[in-house]
């Protein structure tokens, strides 16, 4: 069996194409959505994905507000330029890139809750526990829109997700088993037991451990759908979580790069066009 490949550059050109006439109907009606972004320091790849961020809301006619701090700034800085873009009303919603070396809760739930456009502040993260609208973490709702465009079923599914962090694991779990996802999901980590035998019993799996090669072709039920979340750098490329070979034995794979990266950006611009919507209600 060789997999369908579940192309994120492909499905984020899509979305933007979907997105650009509603960004037009927004115009219409006085409203240009705008998107700021807080990078602190120089990290190469943080540098990267808010560049790609800037560069996706400029192709779609979303304005950006980027505001990039050097690494030598204090927490009370970055609270600071947090502050202002609270209060800008042309910014719709903004996000701190992450990492940036400081206390990330503490910036985070300075966000202004209606501004939160990552999904990731405090408040958002309660909706999403009680089911309430909110803005959806990207990467974890990426999963879900790559694996809905690709019609690979979730209805009934048991899905294995590697890796709990916060960006991903932990509200990817809670995301898959909503009802409209209605899927059954398992979590693991570092302490389970057995992975492969959590993997082999899978409809999905997830992989965002940043264990590069950690998912192998004998631990994957064939036909499966395998999402590759990890990044790692290996000699300065990027190698994921799942190995090559897995391609011979799943139904579908999310290459990466290429696969659940594009995504994340696709529903952060997603995120923005609501969130000036909403404006207009
Ligand atoms: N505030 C946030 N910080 C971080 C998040 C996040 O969702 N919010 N997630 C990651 C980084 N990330 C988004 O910010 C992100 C990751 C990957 C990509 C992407 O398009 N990757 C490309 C390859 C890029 C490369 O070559 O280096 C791909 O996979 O094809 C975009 C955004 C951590 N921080």
């Amino acid at each position: 069996m060789t997999a369908t490949i579940m192309d994120g550059k492909a499905t984020l050109r899509t979305i933007k194409d979907e997105l650009r006439e509603r960004v037009s109907a927004l115009k219409a009606r006085g409203v240009t959505p705008g998107l700021g972004t807080v990078l602190v320091g120089d990290d190469p790849g943080s540098k990267w994905y808010v560049g790609a961020k800037h560069k996706d809301c400029a192709s779609i006619g979303i304005n950006s507000i980027r505001k990039d701090l050097p690494a030598s700034s204090t927490q009370a800085q970055v609270e600071a330029v947090i502050d202002e873009l609270n209060a800008d009303p042309g910014c719709h919603g903004f996000l701190v890139q992450q990492p940036t070396g400081l206390d990330e809760f503490a910036l985070l739930s300075r966000v202004h809750p209606d501004k939160d456009i990552d999904g990731l502040h405090p408040v958002s993260l309660g909706k999403l526990v009680l089911g309430e609208e909110g803005p959806l973490p990207c990467t974890p709702i990426g999963v879900i829109e790559l694996l809905r465009r690709y019609d690979v079923p979730l209805a009934g599914a048991e899905v294995v997700v590697i890796g709990r962090g916060l960006t991903v694991g932990r509200p990817l779990g809670l995301l898959l088993t909503r009802r409209s996802e209605n899927s059954t999901a398992t979590l693991c980590h570092t302490g389970t037991r057995d992975l492969a035998a959590h993997v082999r019993a899978a409809d999905v799996v997830v992989a965002a451990a940043g264990v590069p090669g950690l998912v192998t072709a004998d631990m994957v039920k064939p036909g499966a759908a395998v999402l590759d979340v990890g990044v790692s750098r290996v000699d300065g490329k990027i190698a994921g979580d799942v190995a090559s070979e897995v391609a011979s034995v799943a139904g579908y794979v999310s290459p990466n790069p290429g696969g659940v990266g594009p995504m994340t950006r696709a529903m952060l611009l997603v995120n923005v066009v609501e969130a000036a919507e909403r404006q207009l209600r």
